[in-house]
């Protein structure tokens, strides 16, 4: 068996040693070695009377097993006085265990002042009036061993024992500052909570506990700790019945109830996030001042780069009819078609706002309130590589022709999509001047190159796209853009250079500027309109879509649909090039009204695609006539001899364009399609805007007709 642990040469200091705990303490130390001075004023364990027999008598019985002791009958309120006995009797002090204790028990409404100060002063004055006396010769002589009794009715608290618990915590938070201070002296101070049968527990306890929780039990963990090779310092000991364990306070994971630095927290914030406040699952505990600090300025720093998630901007937006004219013009609305002058003439019996213009007053409130700022924690935004990714928008009530709606913004989740980049999610309400929501609407921004900031790849808040029926499409639409079509579109509000700045989109990777996102969604909305809501926008509930691939302004778009009950799916794509750029669209509608001449319209758009087609196939077959025609100019004119449809056939590229010289497509021959049919201007039965053209374009050169249009172009010259 390993050898005794002693405390021959130290001096220890026992308050209320006459009896209980204190005496088991002051004999086991004796018994080891230890000079003792046996500390009790000798009152009641109300704190009343005093009388010299208790300590006395402890001393006595030290001495009888040969130890050395001396009692001492000051109160620790003058805990100098019995430091001196120490000092004067043995010359040092080296143990001090602060034990002296009373009950003024009360339930918390009859404490007098009287029962408050009395215990205050014997358990928290006393200890430290005592540990302050002693506290200089321990730094002196670098070393000491300080213990506080503390108590479960302190850690816990118990009932009628309001004044006691308060003073028991208080020594805790006294023996936490001591263990700080005495560290580099050697001092250590350490907290017993006993659990212990004493004059202060005898008729508390019940008598079969009672009689189990022997002081002796505990007295061995005190003196451990009072020795010289425990390096314990600040710690809190429960102890009774042979059982011992270290206390500690623990705090929680917590929350950060700001969303950003510049945040304030409302009570609301505070009851909303109360669940994990109080969450203690992953619980740590509270070792020092400075690692409990040391969170917070993690807190912080974290709320520096936090994306301004959570962060509502407010702004107004106005518009008058020339907005809802001017966005419908640049999302391809014609008077061409008829129908659509309820989007573009204010004195329309059925003026209103395309669905998709719902979509316009958050977006640019969004674009230009900040909230982008700091979005991706530790990453700057690059405007160049910020691409529109999804727009949803769900419509609740209709607005005016003009007026001013609310917006209400607020970044709802930044995702991580990795090398790919990252994407911005933003929730915004519109609401109008009674304060009713009139949308909902959900922007996702592409940004490239800015993932890999460790968020998270998906999100629940992200409103999805919806995966198209497999079949051919139950109708589409064709539409060319402007080669204007972005110059145009940016009027409504969308100034990003991207779209007009041949510089800027190079910086981005673009050939040339990129049609806006929103006008590719306008046209394609448009299209789904007029098939299936007979152009009425009442009709439109929700829109969604994903923009898969960048447009270019003069491109050419095809619109497919599908329709499922009340929801129409959607797809668009570029005829010139072949690439899906919108896609997992769909619009829902309260009911699903086809349009008249939907059949038409469908068949129309069909026909155009069917001969650009065709076209292609041709070339791809005889490459070599292909080489002597640039290429062919195609247009669509309606019986009233309007140009319903003008395109550029590039030949060598294999490509369609918006129909002007612009496109760079050096035109040989113009071929004219009718609703039926088509006319090859060589016959010189040509419309006024083909010779037009041609002569504008001083078209000379071969023409090129696949089978099918040299078919049409027969029986067009027979009919003639
Ligand atoms: C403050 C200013 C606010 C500004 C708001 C907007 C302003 C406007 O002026 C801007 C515009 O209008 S830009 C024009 C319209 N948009 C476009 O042309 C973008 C077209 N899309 C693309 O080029 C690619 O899809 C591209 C590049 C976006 C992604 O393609 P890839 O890099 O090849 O990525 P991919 O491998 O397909 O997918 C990687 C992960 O990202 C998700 N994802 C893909 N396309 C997305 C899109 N369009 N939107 C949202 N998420 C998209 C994928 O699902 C994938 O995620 P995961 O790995 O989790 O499956």
């Amino acid at each position: 068996m390993a050898s005794k642990l002693r405390y021959d040469g130290r001096v220890a200091v026992v308050t209320g040693a006459g009896a209980g705990l204190g005496r088991t303490y002051a004999l086991l130390l004796a018994e080891r070695g230890a000079s003792v001075v046996v500390n009790d004023l000798g009152g009641g364990r109300h704190g009343d009377g005093s009388s010299t027999k208790a300590a006395d008598t402890v001393v006595q019985e030290i001495k009888a097993k040969g130890g050395k002791a001396v009692a001492d009958y000051n109160s620790v309120e003058e805990g100098e006085k019995i430091i001196q006995t120490a000092l004067e009797n043995f010359g040092r002090v080296d143990i001090l265990i602060n034990n002296a204790g009373i009950l003024r028990d009360k339930t918390f409404a009859r404490i007098s002042d009287q029962d408050w100060d009395l215990v205050h002063r014997v358990h928290l004055k006393g200890s430290f009036k005592t540990t302050q006396a002693a506290w200089p010769h321990m730094r002196k002589q670098e070393f000491g061993r300080v213990i506080m009794t503390a108590s479960q009715s302190g850690l816990c608290g118990n009932f009628g024992q309001a004044n006691y618990s308060a003073a028991k915590y208080g020594l805790v938070g006294l023996n936490n500052t001591l263990a700080l201070e005495g560290q580099k002296y050697n001092i250590h101070c350490n907290t017993i909570v006993p659990t212990a049968a004493s004059r202060l527990t005898e008729d508390i306890l019940p008598p079969e506990m009672y009689a189990e929780l022997k002081p002796s039990l505990i007295a061995p963990v005190v003196a451990w700790l009072c020795h010289e090779s425990c390096e314990d310092n600040g710690s809190i000991i429960d102890s009774g019945a042979g059982f011992a364990a270290q206390c500690r306070m623990y705090r929680g994971a917590g929350v950060n109830l700001r969303k950003k630095i510049t945040d304030e927290v409302s009570i609301e914030d505070v009851r909303d996030s109360w669940d994990k406040v109080t969450d203690m699952s992953k619980a740590t505990p509270l070792s020092s001042i400075q690692a409990a600090t040391g969170n917070l300025m993690t807190v912080l720093e974290e709320l520096k780069s936090t994306p301004a998630s959570g962060k509502v901007f407010k702004e107004k937006f106005s518009y008058t009819p020339r907005d809802l004219i001017l966005y419908a013009l640049g999302v391809g609305a014609s008077t061409k078609n008829p129908e659509d002058l309820r989007f573009l003439y204010e004195n329309d019996e059925q003026f209103a706002a395309l669905p998709s213009f719902y979509i316009i007053p958050g977006q640019m409130i969004g674009m230009f309130s900040g909230l982008w700022d700091n979005a991706i924690p530790g990453k700057a935004i690059d405007p160049t590589q910020l691409l529109h990714g999804e727009q949803y928008v769900e419509i609740h009530k209709p607005i005016q022709t003009s007026g001013t709606l609310t917006n209400e913004c607020q970044i709802a989740d930044v995702l991580d999509k990795g090398s790919k980049g990252a994407v911005i999610l933003m929730d915004i309400d519109t609401f109008d001047e009674e304060g009713d929501l009139v949308a909902h609407s959900q922007m996702t921004v592409f940004i490239r190159g800015a993932g890999e900031f460790g968020g998270p790849q998906t999100s629940s808040k992200q409103i999805m796209c919806a995966e198209r029926p497999k079949r051919k499409p139950d109708a589409s639409r064709i539409q060319a853009t402007l080669l204007d079509q972005a110059a145009l579109y940016r009027l409504s509000g969308d100034a990003n250079p991207l779209h007009i700045d041949p510089n800027f989109s190079a910086m981005g990777g673009f050939d040339r500027p990129i049609l806006h996102g929103m006008a590719t969604l306008g046209f394609a909305a448009r299209h789904v309109l007029e098939l299936y809501a007979g152009n009425d926008p009442n009709l439109v509930k929700t829109i969604k879509v994903r923009f898969t691939k960048p447009v270019l302004p003069s491109h050419t778009l095809k619109t497919d649909m599908w329709r499922e009950g009340n929801r129409i799916h959607f797809e668009t794509s570029v005829i010139e090039t072949g690439n899906v750029v919108i896609s997992g669209a769909y619009m829902d509608l309260k009911e699903v009204q086809p349009a008249a001449n939907m059949h038409k319209v469908a068949a129309e758009s069909l026909k155009c695609e069917e001969m650009f087609n065709e076209m292609r196939k041709r070339m791809d077959a005889d490459p070599a006539t292909a080489k002597k025609i640039n290429g062919v100019f195609l247009y669509n004119i309606t019986k009233n001899g309007q140009v319903a449809g003008k395109w550029v056939v590039d030949l060598k590229q294999c490509k369609l364009y918006k129909g002007d010289a612009e496109a760079g497509v050096k035109v040989d021959t113009t071929l004219t399609v009718d609703d039926q049919d088509m006319i090859d201007i060589t016959t010189g039965k040509l419309n006024p805007q083909v010779a037009f053209m041609k002569q504008k374009l001083k078209i000379t050169g071969n023409v090129m007709l696949t089978q099918k249009l040299q078919g049409l172009l027969k029986a067009q010259q027979s009919k003639l």
